[in-house]
Order: structure tokens, then C-alpha cells, then sequence
């Protein structure tokens, strides 16, 4: 990517940016409960969940499988609607999906017939309708040239790699520019090494929009989790699955991923969301 000098310019600055802003809630999560209609009735999957996420911040969601981490997640994007209590996103309550919350998953959801650069012109062209043509072409020029796929924007999504395809999900996100942005185990599906990466051009995105986005991502990696987090948000087994602890991530930014691993304080964080996952009470199923 060519955005390293530009971020490092920036890390002081946004560091200092970061700290005021992040006093502001961006996202407030008010004793919810979500419940689905199934043939067996009514099956509940999160419940008395509240948490506040600050502007700016980075949270992980992270517990077993099916304990409700997506459900959870979708209550911010607005594609589930609570059953009980209220998510408050950008001061509004969220009643349905909006351009100012971006999500990302894990299969990337590029429309397979159109060129990557096609995948993120429609996302802009619907969320930037008083924007001149010429202006969204150069949104989606900059963010392709973000992610360093400017030589491959004509390809369709089957000629990329996986890490590319999430490059572009990544960069569409981006693109239009949402204030909260969503990622639904983005990295789950790539190999260590395209993991790696991935994560630092994430931050690296962060970084050049000055930190001001607040990202939720659901992942099942506690490394990941560590790495990229403010604070790491467990969750209980379900159903009616509940936030089990929030675990505070205070490691210096920017982080390097080598050096970290050495940090005690990385090593104390580590053990104790190992711990909080596999306890006695966790695996009981
Ligand atoms: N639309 C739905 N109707 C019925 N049950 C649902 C629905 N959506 C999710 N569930 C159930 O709610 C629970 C939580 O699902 P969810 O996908 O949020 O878990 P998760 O923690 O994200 O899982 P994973 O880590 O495996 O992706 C599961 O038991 C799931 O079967």
C-alpha cells in the first residue's frame, strides 16, 4: 500500500484527535434483546446486553460459536431490529440499515458480474446521489488506490484472491464513508500471512480518516482482537447469550504486531480472554 507515510505523518496527531473524541458515545446499546420466531417458538439469543462504544474506538465481539455475536452486530446495522430495548447509532435510534453504518462480512458480498471497480462506483453512486460523476469517480479511484488494487480494478471479483476481494469490501466500506463501520469476521476466511496484512492496511485506513471511524468487528481470533482493539467485548454462550466481561485493551498505538507479543500486558490480556473463554463455565456444552 502507498498510505505508510501518510499515516505515519498522522499517528501523533490522531493519537491526541482520538483521545478528545473518543469521549463521545457513537453507539449505545440500551438492554437489548433479541428474540426470532422459530417452529419451536420463540427462541431468544442475546439478552440484557448495554454497552456504550465511544467515537473512534475500535470493539471486538468475541465468544463461541452461535452465542449471538452477529445477532448482536446486526442490532448496530439495523438488519435485526431488538425485540426489546433500543440501539442508539449517531444519536438516532437505529430502526433499519443507514449509509452512515457500513458493514463488511466475511464472504465479502461482491456483485460477481461487475469489475471491482463497478463493486464500489454503485456503493458510492447510491449513498453520494448530489455528487457529480466526475467527483465519485475519484472517491472510488482514491479508495482503490487505498488498498493498492488501482492495476487490478477492471478484474471481476472471481480473478482476485481472497485477501484482494476483502480489500475491496474494505475499500467500498470505506468509499462511502460511513461514521461507523461494521465487520462481521472480515478476516476469517484469509490465511495468516493475508490476515496479517489485512489488519495493518485496516488500521492504516483508520489512521488516514484520523482514527474518527468506530469500528465493531466480530471475530473468533483473540490475537486479532487484541491487536486491533480498544476494548474486547465476551460473550456468554447463549441462548440469551449476555455480555460475560468487557476487557479493556490499554496498549500504545500505533502496535506492532511482533513487538507485541512480547508486551506483558499483551501476555496478561491474552490469558485472560483465554480464560474467559474456556473456563468451566464456557464449556459446559
Ligand atoms: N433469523 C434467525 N432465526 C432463528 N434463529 C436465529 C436467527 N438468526 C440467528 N439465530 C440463532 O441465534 C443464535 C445466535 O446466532 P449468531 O449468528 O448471532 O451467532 P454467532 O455468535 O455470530 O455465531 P458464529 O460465531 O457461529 O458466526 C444462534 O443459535 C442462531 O441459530
Amino acid at each position: 500500500m502507498n498510505t505508510s507515510n501518510k499515516s505515519l505523518n498522522l499517528v501523533d496527531s490522531a493519537n491526541d484527535f482520538h483521545k478528545i473524541n473518543s469521549r463521545e458515545t457513537a453507539i449505545s446499546i440500551n438492554n437489548v434483546e433479541v428474540s426470532f420466531s422459530t417452529p419451536k417458538g420463540k427462541f431468544t439469543a442475546v439478552k440484557d446486553i448495554s454497552l456504550d462504544i465511544k467515537r473512534g474506538e475500535i470493539i471486538s465481539l468475541i465468544g463461541h460459536s452461535g452465542c449471538g455475536k452477529s445477532t448482536l452486530m446486526n442490532t448496530i446495522s439495523g438488519m435485526v431490529l431488538p425485540t426489546s430495548g433500543e440501539v442508539i447509532a449517531n444519536d438516532k435510534v437505529v430502526k433499519g440499515p443507514g449509509p452512515d453504518r457500513g458493514i463488511v462480512f466475511q464472504n465479502y458480498s461482491l456483485l460477481p458480474w461487475m469489475s471491482v471497480y463497478k463493486n464500489i462506483f454503485v456503493a458510492v453512486d447510491s449513498v453520494f446521489k448530489h455528487k457529480s460523476t466526475d467527483e465519485k469517480h475519484a472517491i472510488v479511484n482514491h479508495y482503490i488506490e487505498m488498498v493498492n488494487l488501482t492495476s487490478h480494478k477492471d478484474k471481476l471479483p472471481s480473478q482476485l484472491s481472497g485477501g484482494m476481494k476483502q480489500r475491496v469490501a474494505i475499500a467500498r466500506a470505506f468509499a462511502i464513508n460511513p461514521s461507523i463501520l461494521l465487520l462481521d469476521e472480515p478476516f476469517g476466511a484469509l490465511d495468516a500471512l493475508t490476515k496479517g496484512s489485512m489488519h495493518i492496511e485496516l488500521l492504516k485506513l483508520w489512521n488516514l480518516d484520523n482514527r474518527n471511524k468506530t469500528i465493531v468487528m466480530v471475530t473468533h481470533d483473540i490475537e486479532e482482537a487484541i491487536f486491533l482493539s480498544d476494548k474486547v467485548v465476551v460473550m456468554n454462550n447463549g441462548p440469551a447469550a449476555t455480555i460475560k466481561k468487557i476487557v479493556d485493551v490499554n496498549l500504545e498505538r500505533p502496535r506492532n504486531k511482533k513487538a507485541i507479543a512480547h508486551d506483558p500486558e499483551y501476555i496478561r490480556i491474552h490469558d485472560e480472554l483465554l480464560g474467559l473463554l474456556f473456563d468451566k463455565f464456557s464449556i459446559e456444552d
